[in-house]
């Protein structure tokens, strides 16, 4: 079958789960919560309770275009605040809406040429061959810890804001608690929460330091960008508001880290997939890359509260009725996908790029719904990893627990990714 043949089962009826709350049931099942229950109901949506409050699941390539309509839904209210402090944060494009949404989603949408997202390959790679030496007098490599501070040197570099020695270390530490504390409640969530802070006292300083000619910037960098831009009105963003969207750029690019441990995971776990990539040729870097986002878990679900009233599947939504769309069960949805729990890159060389049916970082229109703006420079720097990992370095795999729990979010492998005896390739 082709992707266009798939279509869903019709569905008169969205089904209720038979639990009062399924809040203990997601922490339990994590990323297969969704699609477990449309899997046991035959449908691509369900209604529960999650803390309490009445949600649809949806799940698969239909409910992503039901999802991704342009100006159905907010995304205020409809994560829990403490993650969405973590991950976006109030003042943020996240939650804006409509035309002031799209004013500022152009601004990140403007740093992604092709220029742009070449550099920061570049300066990636650049901070990475620095620290080789380091890795290679090392006895052991935990990938996952090794990686950030040279991801966290590098897009701080990019965005014009470079780091070094104690504030490298900082940041580092502040946006790795971000990331991980976002997908838990409890001491990972408080953590990340007590460190954000300091990252915000730092970043209004850099806007600050910006604005008042005191940190000189390069005039095109991301910094300069954000602390320049203005808002619909003509005004510059708050002080707190710029700072937040310097942040924005900055700790996403970050957690990319977790796709290069999965990259290196998949290379290990997937010796044709090795040989793939193998020659380092471009296209089949980019299809691997674009398999790993696909196949490995990363952000669960994205949520949204419907801003106006609308019918989907013969029911209709009130304003205000909370959705949670399944990505990581669409990335995996066997009417969209062949084999969808093999790890084969080459299916993404025939890809049709339908923007609904492989959505990671979210799916749709990028420049008119809240679309991650950030893939272009997701996808640059795990090609760049793979290459490294697969072509420029030689490293032994001493035993360890490999396993992916996908019941802990973000997922990570349990041993962090441990490599021995790295040196450069001859
Ligand atoms: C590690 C890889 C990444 C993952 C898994 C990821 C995932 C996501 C997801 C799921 C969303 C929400 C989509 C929605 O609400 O519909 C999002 C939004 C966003 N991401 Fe990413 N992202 C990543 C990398 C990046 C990068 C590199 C940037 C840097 C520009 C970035 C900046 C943003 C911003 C600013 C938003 C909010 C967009 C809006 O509301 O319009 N992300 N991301």
């Amino acid at each position: 079958m082709t992707l266009t043949d798939k279509v869903d089962l019709p569905m008169p009826q969205i089904p209720r789960t038979g639990s009062f709350d399924s809040t203990l049931a997601l922490l339990r099942e994590g990323y297969d919560f969704i699609s477990n229950r449309c899997a046991r109901y035959g449908s691509n949506a369900f209604e529960t309770r999650l803390m309490l409050r009445r949600v649809t699941c949806v799940t698969g390539e239909e409910a992503a275009r039901m999802f991704y309509e342009p100006g159905r839904f907010t995304r205020r209210g409809a994560i829990p605040q403490p993650t969405l402090r973590l991950l976006q944060d109030v003042g943020s494009v996240a939650t804006l809406d409509g035309e002031k949404h799209r004013h500022r989603k152009a601004m990140f949408l403007s740093l992604m040429t092709p220029t742009s997202v070449r550099q920061i390959g570049e300066i990636f790679i650049n901070e990475w061959q620095r620290r080789l030496p380091q890795w290679e007098a090392k006895e052991r490599i935990v990938l996952f810890q090794e990686i950030q501070p040279i991801l966290c040197s590098a897009v701080a570099r990019w965005a014009g804001t470079p780091l070094r020695g104690k504030e490298l270390e900082a940041r580092t530490r502040e946006f790795a608690a971000m990331i991980d504390g976002a997908g838990s409640a409890g001491p990972r969530q408080w953590r990340g929460a007590w460190l954000r802070r300091r990252t915000e006292r730092w970043g209004r300083r850099v806007i600050d330091e910006i604005r008042s000619g005191a940190r000189a910037v390069p005039d095109e960098s991301p910094a300069a960008v954000i602390a320049r831009h203005r808002d619909l009105s003509g005004h510059p963003l708050s002080t707190s508001d710029a700072a937040v969207e310097l942040i924005n750029l900055l700790r996403p690019t970050f957690a990319v880290d977790r796709f290069i441990v999965f990259a290196a995971l998949a290379l290990v776990e997937h010796p044709d997939a090795r040989a793939f990539v193998t020659g380092g040729e471009n296209e089949r870097l980019e299809a691997f890359a674009q398999e790993v986002r696909r196949y490995y878990p990363f952000f669960p679900v994205v949520g949204g509260r419907a801003l106006e009233p609308f019918g989907w599947r013969g029911r209709g939504f009130r304003k205000g009725d909370w959705v949670l769309l399944d990505l990581y069960g669409t990335n995996h949805d066997e009417r969209i996908w062949e084999d969808p729990n093999s790890f084969r890159p080459k299916r993404f060389l025939e890809w049709d790029n339908n923007p609904y049916s492989f959505i990671p970082q979210g799916g749709g229109d990028v420049r008119s719904n809240h679309r991650c703006p950030g893939e272009p420079i997701t996808v640059e720097i795990i090609k760049r990893a793979i290459d490294m990992l697969a072509n420029r370095l030689d490293y032994d795999l001493p035993p360890q627990d490999l396993s992916v729990s996908r019941s802990r979010m973000p997922a990570v492998p349990k041993s962090r990714l441990v490599i021995t005896n790295v040196r450069p390739r001859n």
